[in-house]
């Protein structure tokens, strides 16, 4: 399979994309491209582009590289089982824990996709337990905290989305348990955490896909030592999710464990055991269902080859073309909803860890950029923080903006007339027509040059099932884009070299001097 896949720098498409002049947003941005450049997505959830600086003969272009590429072809083998995480020959199956949408996938005589229902329907049963109090904390009180212990994607997602669905929740009823998540190997971290939990009542969720993460170890220690040292039972109070292969996997320091598998890549993994434990257990299986499904659903309609049908892989041909095309080297996450407030950070994991490569799949440079730097903040906020440079700035940032019609919860009120959620869109829709069309002044310092593309994510609300769409829109976007670079999307050799030298620190074996020096100046004490 890579071998087959065209260098994008050959690729007549590309050239002639290259060819096309600069699109004008200024002209290009009219009432009537705002209401038909939009495609429909799952759960309710529309993909507007007419911010972007595209106009038909340039998607016609992004087709003939998306069909050049064979994206969809590719999105089929991955989700048929083909080894696409070939630095690891691994398959790459989480589009599995939310559905099928391919043939089933076997290994070693096993159903893989079976294999992931059986894990969600343990852990349902398990949350259902916890709820009716039939599992209980080792003093017997009955638990009403769940906190997770991981990092990185075993973290960064279950997080986000907890914090999306909290307000949805509440207003479902079905709050059941609040959650906490220790993620820093910082000691700050864990003592904040701790201090917010009633440890006789917390039920603890170790999460390593590994088994093996530095950071997360230690924080199991710290918690496991909490729990001695008020008289609990700390067995009681930790449930395991990790992979099979694992040296976690069967150990009886658990009360439980739950399993995911090497096909699911960390960042990509909130939909398997790692996300289901936590929510589940916070807000009841309903919820987490809702959230698959609409998951699956958004997975299925990446399907479609035709790019003006097709969402995700739409966005992520934009992306080729502001960053290739264009040469933009960011791009900003904009959710103009507080319940998003993680989000921009779950992305950052799932973007730049995915497409942060400069070889492509068969170990070769690169010669063309591959994928951005991502951040962001949710709107409002960020307006008074980076927006400065996003309007004024000698760079030009692409924008996703994420909106919605109604706030989860119902406390809003007219205020000089008009509700904080209208304040909120308002503030949306200026902010877009701000970058793309900027505003003359003679004053050069007072002058908005425009020319800001943007796309925006609108739903109605942010449901469970909405919030499963907008995940797996960015999964597929992020695979798309790199099918486009030719790149493993799926694995991250860029994390060992630090881990390799913290090791080396902390026992004391480290060779070079100003990695040292280094230590010293941070008061490391060689071991005893
Ligand atoms: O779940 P684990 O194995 O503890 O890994 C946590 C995170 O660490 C990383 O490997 C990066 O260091 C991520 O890819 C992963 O999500």
């Amino acid at each position: 399979m890579p071998q087959s896949c065209p260098n994008l720098n050959e690729s007549r498409h590309y050239a002639d994309l290259l060819s096309l002049p600069f699109t004008d947003l200024r002209r290009l941005l009219t009432a009537a491209r705002v209401s038909a450049a939009e495609v429909p997505m799952a759960a309710g959830l529309h993909y507007n582009y007419a911010a972007m600086p595209v106009e038909e003969r340039h998607l016609d272009l992004l087709q003939g590289l998306s069909d050049e590429f064979d994206l969809v072809g590719q999105y089929q083998r991955l989700l048929a089982g083909e080894r696409m995480n070939v630095g690891e020959n691994r398959r790459v199956l989480h589009h599995l824990t939310r559905g099928q949408l391919g043939p089933a996938v076997m290994h070693d005589g096993r159903d893989l996709g079976a294999f992931y229902r059986e894990q969600h329907q343990r852990i349902f049963a398990f949350a259902e337990q916890v709820h009716r109090g039939a599992l209980r904390g080792s003093s017997g009180a009955a638990f009403t905290q769940v906190c997770q212990i991981g990092i990185g994607g075993s973290d960064l997602g279950p997080r986000a989305l907890y914090l999306a669905l909290q307000q949805e929740a509440r207003r479902q009823g079905c709050q059941l348990m609040t959650a906490e998540f220790l993620s820093n190997v910082d000691p700050d971290d864990a003592d904040q955490v701790l201090a917010r939990l009633d440890l006789a009542r917390t039920l603890f969720v170790l999460v390593s896909k590994s088994g093996t993460t530095q950071e997360t170890l230690t924080n199991e220690t710290l918690v496991r030592v909490a729990l001695r040292h008020q008289g609990l039972d700390d067995r009681a109070h930790l449930v395991a999710v990790t992979s099979e292969t694992s040296p976690l996997a069967g150990n009886s320091a658990y009360r439980d464990s739950f399993y995911m598998d090497d096909f699911v890549g960390g960042r990509f993994s909130s939909t398997s055991a790692v996300g289901a434990v936590v929510l589940s257990l916070a807000f009841g299986p309903a919820i987490f269902q809702a959230l698959l499904a609409g998951a699956h659903a958004q997975d299925a309609l990446a399907l479609q080859p035709d790019i003006r049908h097709n969402a995700s892989l739409l966005d992520a041909l934009l992306g080729v073309y502001l960053r290739n095309v264009l040469g933009y080297p960011c791009s900003a996450v904009l959710p103009y909803s507080q319940a998003l407030s993680r989000f921009p950070a779950h992305l950052q994991q799932l973007d730049m860890e995915s497409n942060g490569k400069s070889v492509n799949r068969r170990g070769e440079p690169l010669p063309y950029a591959s994928g951005p730097i991502i951040f962001g903040e949710p709107g409002t906020n960020g307006q008074h923080s980076f927006y400065q440079l996003l309007h004024q700035g000698t760079d030009v940032v692409p924008l996703q903006f994420i909106g919605f019609e109604q706030a989860q919860g119902q406390r809003d009120l007219l205020v000089q007339g008009s509700t904080s959620q209208d304040k909120l869109n308002a503030n949306l829709a200026a902010q877009l027509v701000a970058f793309a069309k900027g505003r003359a002044d003679e004053n050069a310092n007072r002058h908005f040059a425009g020319q800001r593309p943007a796309s925006l994510i609108r739903g109605a609300r942010l449901t469970a099932e909405a919030l499963g769409a907008l995940l797996a829109h960015f999964e597929n976007k992020i695979m798309f884009q790199g099918f486009v670079w030719n790149i493993n999307s799926f694995d991250q050799e860029g994390v060992q070299l630090g881990k390799v030298l913290t090791g080396q620190l902390l026992a004391g074996t480290a060779e070079d001097e100003a990695l040292q020096a280094y230590g010293r100046l941070l008061g490391l004490r060689p071991p005893a």
